[in-house]
């Protein structure tokens, strides 16, 4: 039998700074190929874009992958396991699978479709990576005090002191076989400390917890965990359940039903706007309306006038960065950002506030 490719499952939620992550593994894993599987949620390609054309890279545009913008967990089978196999039925194989999962997917469906016939006895898991923004567990943003809901738990089963938010956040945590805390550079020692160990306790005694700032992180540290056992799976599996087990000893098609439910909280459209003039004033502009809106995450690129490049814009939170990445391709010379929060969103607010 031919060995198996090993799999590697990028998740952590919005703006955690996966896609900077892969990009840099991407530029350091000389003589792997890698094949990528990228699951966005929001209608511009803006991860694959950053992906693509990313220079000396281990992997090929032709075996970057895009998964339709579907939530992973909810399209598994139509989706991603159609994709697998075309991959593997491709005849020159790659090394080494990542698959980068929407910031808002429970990974929990995607890890279980490797036990799916097909793609078990090609491909095994060999690790799952959680990327945690650290500057936004420093600040609180996925905050629940953990003897506080367990205690409030203990007193009254019935109530669900979990915000959606927080429940994505320690599901993507309770899947990892390792945790990154990224955006190292953005905290003190001791902050940074603090969270790590804050996550360590939390974690299965066997998960590591590293510390990275911009992704960077030796190649073999995240390819090559060598953790695709199945005892693993089902400890993962043991912790997801372990943390909704307020209800009752559910089997996967509840789980199915629970993260539908999860994936109604939240909403993204995409905002196209002409060329713009001044890309400062309009990063002020953006910050403000973020900061109005309580939108979470806000990504895609500008046109400048007079510029060649095209600028990327990425804001995480408060956080807004942009830099002119790449020349505009054959694409019309226009603005499009990708906007996503809680459901609830004025979007027409947003839209004349973004075009003013
Ligand atoms: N200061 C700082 N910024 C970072 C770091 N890592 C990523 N960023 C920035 O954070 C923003 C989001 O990074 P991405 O890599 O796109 O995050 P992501 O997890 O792929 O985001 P989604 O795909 O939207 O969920 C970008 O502006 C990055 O440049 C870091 O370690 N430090």
């Amino acid at each position: 039998m031919p060995a198996k490719i090993p799999a590697t499952v990028i998740t952590g939620f919005l703006g955690a700074g996966k896609t900077t992550l892969i990009r840099h593994m991407l530029t350091h894993a000389k003589g792997k190929r890698i094949a990528l599987i990228i699951n966005e949620f929001g209608d511009l390609g803006v991860d694959g874009d950053i992906l693509k054309g990313c220079g000396d890279s281990a992997c090929r545009d032709e075996d970057i992958m895009e998964l339709s913008n579907g939530c992973i967990c909810c399209t598994v089978a139509e989706d991603f396991i159609p994709t697998m196999e075309a991959l593997l039925a491709r005849p020159d194989k790659p090394d080494h699978i990542v698959i980068e999962t929407s910031g808002l997917a429970l990974p929990q469906p995607l890890i279980r479709a490797f036990n799916w016939p097909a793609i078990s006895t090609q491909v095994t898991v060999d690790g799952v990576v959680t990327v945690v923004d650290g500057r936004a567990v420093t600040e609180g943003r996925f905050a629940h005090d953990e003897a506080a809901v367990s205690a409030a738990r203990d007193a009254d089963d019935s109530i669900d002191h979990e915000t959606p938010l927080s429940e994505l956040f320690e599901d993507q945590l309770a899947c990892a076989d390792m945790i990154v805390v990224n955006k190292a550079d953005l905290l003190s020692e001791t902050e940074l400390a603090l969270t790590m160990d804050a996550l360590k306790t939390g974690a299965r005694p066997s998960v590591q917890v590293v510390s990275s700032a911009m992704g960077v992180l030796p190649v073999d540290v995240l390819l090559g965990m060598g953790i695709g056992a199945e005892s693993d799976m089902e400890a993962r599996h043991e912790v997801h359940h372990h943390h909704h087990d307020d209800e009752d000893d559910h089997d996967d098609e509840d789980e199915d039903d629970h993260h539908h439910h999860d994936h109604d909280e939240f909403e993204s459209f995409v905002v196209t706007l002409p060329e713009i003039t001044d890309p400062k004033a309009f990063s002020a502009k953006v910050s403000a309306i973020i900061a109005e809106h309580d939108i979470l995450r806000l990504k895609g690129f500008a046109a400048v006038t007079g510029k060649p490049m095209r600028l990327t814009i990425q804001a995480v939170g408060p956080r807004i960065d942009s830099y002119f990445d790449q020349p505009f391709g054959t694409g019309p010379r226009e603005t499009r950002l990708v906007v996503i929060g809680q459901t609830g969103l004025d979007r027409a607010a947003i839209e004349t506030a973004l075009a003013a």
